[in-house]
């Protein structure tokens, strides 16, 4: 029963974040879905990072984008960079971990394109170098991150959109992140679509 009421606990926090998440990220969450499709649109592109179980928010989201959400349609240019482990490991063992995002954003990123940077404590040093090298390249930030959203929250422009889930729990933040990039990929199919 004590394992019971763990798992019980465990969907009733999930909820309470969830729930108290509603107010405060549905209206960027819509602004970030509009941001979205007029960089697609403008025949621009997504890049998604993030680390661990970030790096598998980065690749669902992309793979939705690519693929298809819950309506068909054309596939959405968007790119997970936390896939490729030939130039990840090139990266971190020829320059950096902290550069393995930075060195693809720098390469594949264009004015205009949209980085959707994903760390649930703000302060990954990948996911901010990241960041300073979207900017470089005249790009949006669209950050996804917790607690007080770290060092990210910090080093975002005028232009780009922080979605933080305010909780200190790392899974807690995690399935509110999941639950936002579904929310991006409906909003987009929305806005492209139409429908119900
Ligand atoms: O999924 C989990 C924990 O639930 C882990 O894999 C977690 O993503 C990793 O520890 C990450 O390295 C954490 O990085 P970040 O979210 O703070 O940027
Ligand atoms: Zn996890």
């Amino acid at each position: 029963m004590e394992l019971v009421n763990r798992v019980s606990q465990h969907f009733l926090d999930s909820i309470a974040v969830k729930q108290a998440a509603v107010n405060t990220l549905s209206v960027p969450i819509a602004t970030s879905a509009e941001r979205m499709v007029a960089a697609l649109m403008a025949d621009g592109k997504i890049l998604a990072c993030g680390n661990g179980g970030s790096a598998a928010d980065a690749q669902h989201f992309a793979a939705e984008m690519l693929g298809r959400f819950e309506k068909e349609r054309p596939g959405l240019a968007a790119i997970a960079i936390t896939t490729d482990s030939s130039a990840l490991t090139a990266i971190a063992n020829d320059y950096d971990y902290e550069l393995v995002f930075s060195k693809q954003v720098r390469a594949l990123g264009q004015p205009g394109d949209v980085l959707l940077a994903i760390s649930t404590s703000g302060n990954s040093a990948n996911v901010v170098e990241a960041i300073h090298a979207a900017h470089e390249r005249q790009m949006t930030v669209i950050a996804l991150t917790g607690r007080d959203g770290g060092k990210i929250a910090e080093i975002l422009s005028g232009e780009d959109i922080l979605l933080n889930v305010d909780t200190q729990r790392t899974a807690r933040i995690q399935e509110t992140h999941i639950l936002v990039i579904h929310c991006l990929c409906d909003a987009i199919d929305y806005i492209l679509l139409g429908g119900e």
